[in-house]
């Protein structure tokens, strides 16, 4: 197999532990390119954890971790930023800079590819603008475009996130929790958006959720975590509302017992 048709992720044994605290146990999961993957769990499972793994933000205690074909805990300097480079983030708190224009949050986006500092959006390249404009009317905000980022609403800030991260052409998209500070009106616009732009982008996207619901209406395959380890990995079409609860039900009362 060559590194350009390797599966997106490949996690082989891998465990985290802070001090006395495992994050992560034993996680086995490989994501093949243009998969919608949903990490369902609680809060506490590990889902955060190993999606910073996949970003190389965490080095593991012990396992392997390819990304893209690549083996990341080995790269450092130039060829780590390279590799993330192909690896996009969004976030639970969008992380936005609210004094800034939509269009210049966008535009940080495209900045690990430029030199030197930018102020304004006149400071970036003109295809950059073009670019960051398309984004936005991807997202359906190109009507938002120099308005103050702090003026929008939560779901909309998301929406520029994502169009932020899309800046850099990411191969794999990384959402954790993108919707958990959202009403469920925006939390299905934002997971439509995110199936929408991986369809259309080939993206694979990896997105940890809490919430049964959205994971079965949003994900193709549902990844359910407890307590560091994957204990559950199948399709979402194969898996009902009830027994979906039930799985999340007997994670409940599995941590409840461990606390
Ligand atoms: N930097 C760290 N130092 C110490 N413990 C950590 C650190 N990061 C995570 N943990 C612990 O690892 C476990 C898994 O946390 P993680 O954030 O991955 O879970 P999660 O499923 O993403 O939860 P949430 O949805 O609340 O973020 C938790 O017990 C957490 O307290």
């Amino acid at each position: 197999m060559t590194v350009s048709d390797a599966p997106a992720v490949e996690v082989h044994g891998l465990s985290k532990t802070y001090g006395q605290v495992t994050a992560l146990r034993d996680v086995s999961l490989t994501v093949t390119r243009g998969e919608i993957v949903v990490l369902l769990g609680l809060s506490g499972s590990g889902k955060t954890t190993l999606l910073r793994h996949m970003n190389g933000l965490e080095t593991p205690s012990a396992g392997d971790l390819r990304v893209l074909g690549e083996d990341l805990t080995r790269l450092r300097g130039r060829d780590l930023r390279r590799l993330r480079g192909r690896i996009g983030m969004v976030f639970q708190q969008f992380h936005l800079v609210g004094r800034l224009t939509v269009l210049e949050n966008v535009l940080t986006g495209a900045l690990a590819g430029l030199r030197g500092p930018r102020i304004g959006v006149a400071s970036y390249p003109r295809e950059q603008r073009r670019r960051a404009l398309t984004q936005l009317d991807r997202v359906g905000l190109l009507d938002k475009a120099y308005q103050r980022a702090d003026t929008l609403s939560g779901g909309q800030q998301q929406r520029v996130a994502i169009a932020r991260a899309l800046m850099q052409r990411p191969e794999i998209l990384l959402a954790d929790e993108p919707v958990a500070s959202l009403d469920p009106e925006s939390s299905d616009q934002v997971m439509a958006l995110l199936r929408d732009i991986a369809a259309e982008d080939k993206l694979t996207v990896i997105c940890s959720l809490h919430q049964v619901e959205l994971a079965l209406a949003w994900g193709q395959r549902i990844v359910g975590m407890r307590s560091g380890s994957v204990v559950l990995d199948t399709p979402a079409a194969g898996l009902t509302r009830e027994t979906a609860m039930r799985i999340y039900g007997r994670m409940t009362a599995s941590l409840a017992e461990v606390q």
